[in-house]
């Protein structure tokens, strides 16, 4: 039997007890079946309260438990996890979608599913505004490569520090063109021409008012720029948790904005280079113009190898998560229709947080119910978001934190 309340009632809901149901936390789910699975990683042991957040692990040794299945039948007969976890090549999921609908506990139980199935994984959070650490109730923060307690497989999570990737590409930047002084100097140089196709960049004005998008790519190029080391080539799994979709489809434009942009100040670099003894007291001692036009030639390199990432059909997939409101159902198709113009490949979307079902419905969730109903009958006849193999995920009524509680999670979403 499961509580469920709004301010303006609370009603029972009775399963049916014809119906196979499964227990999270003190609460009961419908299940399509119950699958007598026997997990050779872990067990979940519900503790004496038998709240999902309170369920102990028994790790590596089998036990019989109940598998909740997904509440709708589009996924019964995909077989998208299998896809998913075979081959032991490097693959890349970049989980995007509007904000708030829960891309985070999808990536990050993906994340945790990828490890238990023998997949040395790194998730990695690349919104500004972090929730990975909430999300695994574990101090993920730093910037750094932080290893996740619980899965039996290494997963590692990264945080990437958004504005201190942006400094690094500012002060490489502004070295090359973004100092207001320069065009004088260069002025009294005869070198007015060279300022003038500098200015006409705009990376000054760029960096100070960076537009959403750019603290991701060069956060993906941070990446990169880590997975690029012997140390952390193990990995064969790399989880995105990206931004909202407005920073993300601006992140798709962005690597042919900046690879023009660079592209120009390198095509400059000689005629920079000319001028070095010069131009060192102008744009600081400490890092000399070669020196500098080499960065940002790497940085091209990597903003190409980003676009490259996110194209390729062989190791990439963008999975949209979405949830069943007209609203969010709307930004996900526009999402689509964006990452099929920029060749990302995308083939799967979650449709989270739907209310699973019941035999007696109080007004409020009997209204709910339909409006859910009412948006994902719009899926099904978006041009856009119809042809994905669409996986429905329930809402569950405990908060999702923790590896249990995502290792839950993700058994009922990717299947
Ligand atoms: N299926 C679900 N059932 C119940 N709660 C959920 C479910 N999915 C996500 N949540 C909850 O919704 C909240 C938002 O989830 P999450 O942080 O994963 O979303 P997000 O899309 O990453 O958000 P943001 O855009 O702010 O980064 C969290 O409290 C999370 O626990």
């Amino acid at each position: 039997m499961a509580i469920c309340s709004s301010s303006a009632s609370t009603c029972i809901h009775s399963f049916s007890s014809s119906k196979p149901m499964a227990i999270v936390g003190n609460r009961c789910f419908y299940t399509h079946s119950l699958k007598s699975h026997v997990s050779p990683l872990w067990n979940f042991k519900p503790s004496f309260s038998s709240r999902l957040l309170s369920l102990s692990i028994v790790r590596k040794k089998p036990r019989t438990f109940f598998q909740v299945r997904s509440v709708a039948a589009p996924t019964e007969a995909t077989t998208g996890f299998d896809e998913m976890v075979s081959g032991t090549q490097r693959k890349y999921y970049m989980l995007g979608g509007k904000g708030g609908v829960g891309k985070t506990s999808c990536a990050a139980s993906l994340a945790v599913k990828f490890a238990n199935n023998g997949h040395p994984t790194l998730v990695v959070s690349t919104d500004p505004a972090h929730s990975l650490s909430d999300s695994f109730a574990q101090d993920l923060t730093g910037g750094a490569l932080v290893p996740v307690e619980g899965p039996y497989s290494p997963l590692f999570a990264l945080e990437i520090n958004p504005e201190k990737a942006r400094e690094e590409f500012r002060s490489v930047s502004q070295k090359n063109g973004g100092s207001s002084g320069v065009k004088d100097f260069m002025d009294g140089m005869g070198l007015g021409m060279i300022a003038e196709q500098l200015g006409e960049l705009k990376l000054g004005e760029l960096l100070d008012t960076p537009p959403p998008g750019l603290d991701e790519a060069i956060a993906i190029s941070k990446v990169m720029q880590f997975l690029e080391s012997q140390e952390y080539n193990m990995f064969t799994r790399i989880v995105f948790d990206t931004a909202p979709t407005g920073h993300t489809l601006r992140l798709l434009s962005l690597p042919d904005f900046l690879d023009a942009s660079i592209g120009k100040i390198l095509k400059l670099k000689q005629k920079i280079s000319s001028a070095t003894s010069a131009i060192k007291s102008v744009f600081g001692q400490e890092e000399n113009p070669q020196h500098a036009a080499d960065k940002l030639e790497k940085l091209r390199e990597r903003m190409i190898k980003v676009r490259e990432l996110f194209r390729d059909t062989n190791s990439t997939e963008f999975v949209i998560v979405t949830i069943p409101t007209v609203m969010a159902i709307s930004e996900s198709s526009r999402l689509c229709a964006s990452l099929k113009k920029e060749s990302v490949p995308v083939k799967t979307l979650v449709v989270n947080q739907i209310l699973p079902p019941s035999a007696s419905d109080c007004k409020f969730c009997a209204m709910k119910r339909k409006d859910q109903a009412r948006a994902i009958s719009m899926i099904e006849s978006d041009p856009e978001l119809s042809s994905l193999m669409m996986i429905q995920a329930p809402l569950v009524d405990v908060e999702i934190r923790g590896v249990p509680a995502l290792q839950f999670l993700g058994d009922i979403v990717w299947k």
